[in-house]
């Protein structure tokens, strides 16, 4: 999907959010594990539940690569079910040598090796420019590079100095010297509220994947106030809040109501640039 398209959609759905399918079996309601691939059937009544509210969905590959082949034939089965007209990723952080990263590439991007061809992958920066570069020669697919995470460790490595500007703020800026903000996006964790005034300094113009509102607890205002772009520039992905909104009989509708209260924030946001 390119990023004409992916802005429509935003503006036709009035949402900009994106719902991770991060699951696990141990947190889905238990009447659906007597059938015969519970994680598909989870994932299918919560996408039926929630594609009007949401223009994205993520998967974190652990929670299905953890199953062994049954997982990956869940992840395979997701992917084939997602609504064509919703950006996919693949949230699975992959980065190597050149030629492993092309496998990688080839395992997310190459349908007719894999069986699944996401719009997108998320990959650590940390080996540079060769790691990334395999993924960027699929015309069509973006890479979502790890820029400024949500997590506690992010200040271990990414918050460093390095000369004056902070290690993350190298990231973004290097990387936007090996391909365009049609095929690359940023991670910022939206407990970072504060940093997105430099982020916007390095990538004025990228799509920013954001994690961490909802079960993370970071704010969604202050995520648009110094986030938001011309054509929003933003997909705020929650996971656990949306899919995990019950565990009983009604899981589906509760997942929906929530998707629903966050795209309504999103629409009253977007009032002011679309
Ligand atoms: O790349 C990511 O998706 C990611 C980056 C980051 O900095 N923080 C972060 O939480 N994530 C992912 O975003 C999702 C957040 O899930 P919830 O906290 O349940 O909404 C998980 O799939 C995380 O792996």
């Amino acid at each position: 999907m390119d990023r004409k398209a992916l802005v429509n959609q935003i503006r036709s759905k009035k949402s900009f959010l994106c719902i991770g399918l991060d699951t696990d079996l141990n947190k889905i309601p238990k009447h659906l594990l007597e059938l015969n691939d519970p994680v598909f059937e989870f994932n299918k009544r919560i996408i039926d539940a929630t594609k009007e509210f949401c223009v994205s969905y993520k998967i974190n590959t652990a929670f299905y690569e953890s199953r062994g082949v049954k997982g990956w034939e869940s992840l395979v089965k997701t992917w084939k079910y997602l609504p064509k007209d919703c950006f996919s990723i693949a949230d699975a952080k992959r980065g190597d040598i050149g030629n492993t990263s092309e496998m990688y590439a080839s395992a997310f991007f190459n349908e007719a090796s894999s069986q699944m061809s996401f719009d997108s992958i998320t990959v650590a920066p940390y080996m540079g420019e060769d790691s990334v570069k395999p993924f960027l020669k699929f015309d069509g697919k973006w890479v979502i590079l790890l820029a400024l995470t949500s997590n506690e460790g992010s200040k271990d490595f990414q918050n460093l100095k390095v000369g004056s500007d902070m290690l993350f703020e190298k990231v973004v800026c290097k990387a936007n010297e090996w391909a365009s903000d049609e095929q690359l996006m940023f991670v910022v964790g939206a407990t970072r509220g504060e940093a997105f005034l430099n982020i916007r300094k390095q990538a004025p113009t990228n799509f920013l994947l954001v994690p961490g509102v909802g079960a993370q607890g970071g704010s969604l205002e202050d995520v648009c106030k110094y986030g938001m772009i011309r054509d929003c520039g933003l997909l705020v992905n929650s996971s656990r809040a949306i899919i995990y909104a019950s565990s009983g009989l009604d899981f589906a509708e509760a997942a929906a109501a929530e998707a629903q209260k966050v795209q309504k924030q999103m629409e009253n946001v977007l009032q002011a640039i679309f």
